[in-house]
């Protein structure tokens, strides 16, 4: 299949593609079922945020996305075009990633880093990436300025040769998105980036994904902080035990009752009774009154 899908045009605007489209991905493990009949898409241009407490399937659901797992149902499209369970295809069809952990190469320099994750943009595996052989030598040269140009791009230029285990860890986790922009995906898959971030390093975070979009690549991303989600997509899906519950821009996400209810749990089973808000009612005016009193006194 190779359609793509036109959707809304704004105007003054190029016509949104669809970049992204999942339908009805169920994953199970054993009697447990992580991801239930979800369906979502992504159009070249979006900023899309992927939310919900603790277990609710957003990993799981990430790791179907890129190959990682097979679902137990679904199927998972890029650009109109149905995906293979390989990852390394995946990445090759055009989505990157990166992990709640960081995975760098530790012991590599922030530049080799880079080129490891062009190849699969060139004829050379990731072996011969790894050991650095004459043929990964060669597409090393020619892959060297595009890679100084993400370094540039995510701001680690001057730290080319520093090993990766020695940057601090907000640069880390920028030289995994320059590693993922390495292989020139159309989208770009976050899993928690500002995990374990300081303030300073989120901000710099959300103002880098912003320049990932203007460069033209789509973002989907995994995040427990709600503000940096809210302040950054265009649109937010909420999962609860493996369910979209609720999907649409951050107003309408924020303001549904049922994605408050998910993440603090629901206070009462059931409405409150008449009881119960009749002794409220009175224990508060009591309250006034005693405290009305105290004030005089
Ligand atoms: N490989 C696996 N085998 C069995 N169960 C798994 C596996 N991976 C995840 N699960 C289960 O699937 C459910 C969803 O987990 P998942 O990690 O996808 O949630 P999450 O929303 O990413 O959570 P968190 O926000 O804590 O990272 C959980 O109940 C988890 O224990």
């Amino acid at each position: 299949m190779t359609t793509t899908t036109a959707t809304q045009q704004q105007p003054g605007q190029a016509a949104r593609q669809s970049v992204l489209r999942a339908s009805g991905v169920t994953k199970r493990f054993g009697g447990l079922t992580a991801v239930r009949n979800v369906d979502l898409t992504v159009d070249s241009g979006e900023i899309v945020g992927l939310i919900g407490p603790n277990g609710a399937g957003k990993t799981t659901f990430f790791n179907c996305l890129t190959g990682l797992y097979v679902p137990t149902e679904g199927e998972v499209a890029y650009k109109g075009k149905v995906l293979p369970h390989r990852s390394h295809l995946v990445t090759q069809a055009g989505i990157a990633r990166t992990f709640q952990n960081i995975r760098l190469f530790a012991n590599m320099t922030v530049l080799e880093n880079v080129l490891v994750g062009r190849h699969t943009r060139t004829k050379e595996g990731l072996f011969s990436a790894l050991l650095r052989g004459p043929g990964f030598k060669k597409a090393e040269r020619s892959s060297e300025e595009r890679a100084m140009e993400l370094l540039e791009f995510t701001g680690l230029a001057e730290k080319r040769d520093h090993l990766a285990r020695n940057l601090p860890y907000g640069e880390q986790r920028k030289l995994e998105i320059a590693r993922a922009l390495a292989s020139e995906p159309g989208l770009l898959l976050l899993d928690e980036p500002t995990a374990g971030m300081t303030a300073g390093e989120t901000s710099a975070t959300r103002e880098l994904v912003l320049a990932v979009r203007e460069k033209g690549t789509a973002v989907l991303v995994i995040e427990h902080d709600m503000r940096f989600i809210f302040n950054l997509c265009d649109r937010v899906a909420v999962l609860v035990q493996g369910e979209k519950l609720v999907e649409g821009s951050p107003e309408l996400v924020q303001a549904d009752e049922r994605v408050v209810a998910a993440y603090l749990g629901t206070p009462f089973e059931g409405e409150p009774g008449e009881a119960e808000a009749a002794e409220v009612r009175e224990a508060e005016t009591r309250g006034g009154d005693e405290t009305h009193k105290g004030g005089q006194a």
